[in-house]
């Protein structure tokens, strides 16, 4: 049977506004003005690290190590603390998982999230024991797009085909990449035009999903 592996910001869980309230909690200790919840979704999709080194810049603030490592620091205390209050499930994502998994489908997932907090949000949602294998941005040196991260997902399926669903330009670039044919969420935290980004096929709700990916088989 083929296998599937999912990213999981903007694709599985609208997880902006928790990451959103953390970063406005972090800068709120130090009398820092808060962001929009627009501002940090466009800041969403390469990681926490290229997340904190966005809010800097934003604030006009020069690359500076300690800062970085001192901001990052206290955001994950503040999004690990409370990851998942505003965060939702994308309506038929459970579902779709479900159904591919009783059809025999290995399900991966592969996030720029940290694997501790990712772990913690699926989990919380009763999402953790669907998954086959789960990599997260701190689990190898790489993160998405370098394709490292997806091609050690994909492997540990242990299947020959294996699709990947993603909703942004860096899933985009990853899939190619790796190699593998990319199913684009196009509901998600994507800034480019759906017609910009490479793609095998496209889905808007996840209903969509598994017979999207039986097409994309053949
Ligand atoms: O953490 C991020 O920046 C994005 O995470 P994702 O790879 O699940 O979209
Ligand atoms: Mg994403």
């Amino acid at each position: 049977m083929p296998g599937v592996v999912f990213d999981l910001d903007g694709t599985l869980v609208h997880s902006a506004p928790d990451i959103h309230a953390a970063v406005n909690k972090a800068l709120a200790e130090e009398g820092g003005a808060p962001f929009t919840l627009a501002e940090i979704t466009g800041f969403i999709g390469n990681g926490v690290p290229v997340l904190i080194q966005r809010v800097l810049a934003a604030r006009g603030e020069a690359p500076d190590a300690h800062r970085q490592a001192q901001l990052q620091g206290r955001f994950m205390a503040h999004y690990e603390a409370d990851p998942a209050t505003l965060t939702s499930v994308y309506p038929g994502a459970e579902a779709a998982i479900r159904h591919l998994r009783a059809e025999g489908w290995r399900i991966g997932l592969c996030t720029n999230k940290p694997v501790g907090a990712s772990r913690q949000i699926l989990s919380l949602f009763g999402l953790l024991e669907l998954f086959d294998a789960i990599i997260g941005g701190d689990s190898l040196p790489q993160r998405k797009p370098d394709p490292a991260p997806l091609t050690a997902t994909a492997a540990a399926l242990k299947e020959e085909v294996v699709l990947y669903v993603g909703d942004s330009e860096v899933d985009a670039a990853t899939a190619r990449a790796a190699g593998l044919r990319f199913a684009l969420f196009t509901e998600g935290y994507r800034h480019a035009p759906v017609h910009e980004l490479p793609h095998h096929g496209l889905f808007s709700h996840h209903d969509e999903l598994p017979d999207l990916l039986k097409h994309l088989l053949a």
